[in-house]
């Protein structure tokens, strides 16, 4: 795992790697430049003529050194300060002195000279508000001119705690971020504007960020052995859970049967569906290997039956909003006491009666997207988009639940856990069924024994991996859901030949 911290966590390291550890602050910003023009040489960026603008907080200091390394190494570089001299810090007004008594050439403003490629240093993680006037004024030009463009830790102008555009932003081709890369350049529209991104180490410690509520996280590929739960050798259908989907309706066998073969694919080991009548033979033919059982009407006493049988139950993928649907829901969310998956139809009556969550702590992971999400919350999706991040924290810690809040970075919040940020994926993934396809894989995690924070957030990085396995075969127009239940297939055989070899 990695942390996604904010600027202003990170700042909260810088210094206490300073402090508490007594690396000297110079020392940080000497490897952050060197860092920066070796990842710059090894990316291929046309360094002979550089223009390096210096802002005046420690990222001005960063650029005054990355100018200096340059130029020792025979580039022809120019520096451009265009911060305010009376704000100088202390380390950035050092680097401009050394800078100058290398010979580096400094201005003060940008000439019209062609340069091959231009280095952003002007704000980090410093910058807190719009970019208005002559800063404004500096970044446009910059990203007009020709050649490549490099921002040094972050995009001047990317707020790095919520990705969004603070008057004006430089556009990057490639992004050299400080121990961690920041949660602004993962969430959009920030994303975009950083290019690609290559995170170096310079010694900032993450203790800090250990424990820390409101630092984020993410995973790697890397970190699917560990989170995906073990086979047994000596193990049999019973060993990998009982799996009731509560799922489907009249003319919405699709969804049904996307959850419960992604539910399989993950690795349950047994799936009975509960579902419309309509759906019977359809199902069967798609999905022989699940038990069938449907209705026609409520039926309390067969309900209670099934949860008697199941060790996971899964609700809510194209159940509808019947009374019959609202009746399943209901009695499901009164009286089961495993882990539940809680889903789309099952997120919709949900809203309406808040209070079966109760409040005390409950095996439910809720897997809203943005629109049911502001449904539970009873607020607008801007208001939602604006603040997910305390809104994801305000209703996990009121109920007690689990929350992966779908979108382009889907969240995973539980009261007492750092924020999960998924960082993998592709557009591909936004078609319909998807949805069905990640409730289906968080069941069969939970079948298989994980918590319900950890199957969560495996189910919905494991999700995301399927996503960009898909796409790698169907490109990003035609893959559907079902592509992306191979894709998951796909992602689990790899982790596991990793894990064998
Ligand atoms: N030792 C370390 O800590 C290390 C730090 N490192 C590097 O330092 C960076 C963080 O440096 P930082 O904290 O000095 O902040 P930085 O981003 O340079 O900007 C602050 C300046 O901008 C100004 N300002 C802000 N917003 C503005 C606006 N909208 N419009 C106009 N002005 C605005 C603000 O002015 P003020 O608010 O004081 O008026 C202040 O002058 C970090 O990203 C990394 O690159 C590495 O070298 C590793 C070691
Ligand atoms: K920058």
């Amino acid at each position: 795992m990695r942390y996604l911290p904010t600027g202003e966590w990170m700042q909260k390291a810088d210094e206490y790697t300073i402090k508490e550890i007594g690396i000297p602050s110079m020392v940080l910003m000497e490897r952050a430049a060197l860092g920066t023009v070796d990842v710059m040489e090894k990316e291929r960026i046309n360094l002979s003529r550089t223009l390096v603008v210096c802002g005046s907080g420690n990222n001005g200091g960063d650029g005054f050194a990355i100018a200096r390394l340059l130029k020792e190494k025979g580039y022809e570089v120019t520096a451009a300060f265009i911060g305010r001299e009376a704000s100088m810090s202390p380390d950035c007004r050092h680097q401009l002195k050394i800078a100058e008594k290398c010979g580096v050439s400094i201005v003060t403003s940008i000439n019209k000279q062609e340069y091959t490629s231009v280095v952003d240093a002007v704000f980090g993680v410093g910058l807190n508000r719009d970019i208005t006037g002559a800063y404004q004024e500096t970044i446009e030009k910059m990203n007009s001119l020709p050649g490549q463009k490099i921002a040094v830790d972050i995009p001047s102008g990317i707020c790095s705690a919520t990705g969004k555009v603070l008057g004006v932003s430089f556009s990057a081709d490639l992004t050299v971020t400080f121990g961690c890369e920041k949660l602004g350049c993962i969430l959009y529209p920030g994303h975009m504007y950083a290019g690609k991104r290559i995170t170096i180490d310079i010694g900032i410690s993450r203790k800090p960020f250990r424990k820390e509520p409101s630092v984020c996280y993410t995973f790697d590929k890397q970190d699917l052995p560990e989170l995906i739960p073990a086979r047994k050798p000596n193990s049999h259908k019973g060993t990998y859970g009982k799996v009731l989907m509560i799922t489907g309706s009249k003319g919405m066998s699709g969804a049904a049967y996307l959850s419960a073969k992604a539910a399989y694919i993950t690795g349950a080991g047994l799936i009975q569906i509960y579902t419309a009548e309509e759906n019977r033979v359809i199902l069967q033919q798609l999905l022989p290997e699940a038990i069938i059982c449907t209705y026609t009407e409520y039926d309390e006493e067969t309900l209670h039956k099934l949860l008697e049988w199941a060790d996971v139950v899964c609700i809510g993928c194209g159940l509808g909003r019947s009374n019959i649907a609202e009746s399943l829901v209901v009695e499901v969310l009164r009286t089961v006491k495993f882990p539940c998956v809680i889903d789309a139809d099952g997120l919709n009556i949900l809203s309406t009666h808040l209070e079966l969550l109760g409040g005390r702590e409950r095996p439910f992971i809720l897997t809203p997207h943005m629109k049911e999400m502001s449904e539970l919350l009873d607020c607008t999706i801007p208001e939602l988009v604006e603040k997910r991040f305390e809104k994801a924290r305000e209703f996990t810690d009121r109920y007690g639940v689990v929350c992966t809040m779908k979108d382009a970075r889907t969240l995973v919040a539980k009261w007492d856990r750092q924020i999960f940020v998924n960082t993998a994926g592709n557009s591909s993934m936004a078609k319909a069924g998807s949805g069905d396809v990640l409730a289906g894989v968080i069941a069969g995690l939970l079948s298989q024994g994980l918590m319900p924070y950890e199957a969560a957030v495996c189910g919905v990085y494991l999700h995301a991996c399927g996503g960009d396995e898909a796409r790698e075969v169907k490109g990003s127009y035609s893959t559907l859901a079902e592509d992306l239940i191979t894709g998951v297939g796909t992602c689990l055989k790899k982790t596991e030949e990793n894990m064998v070899r």
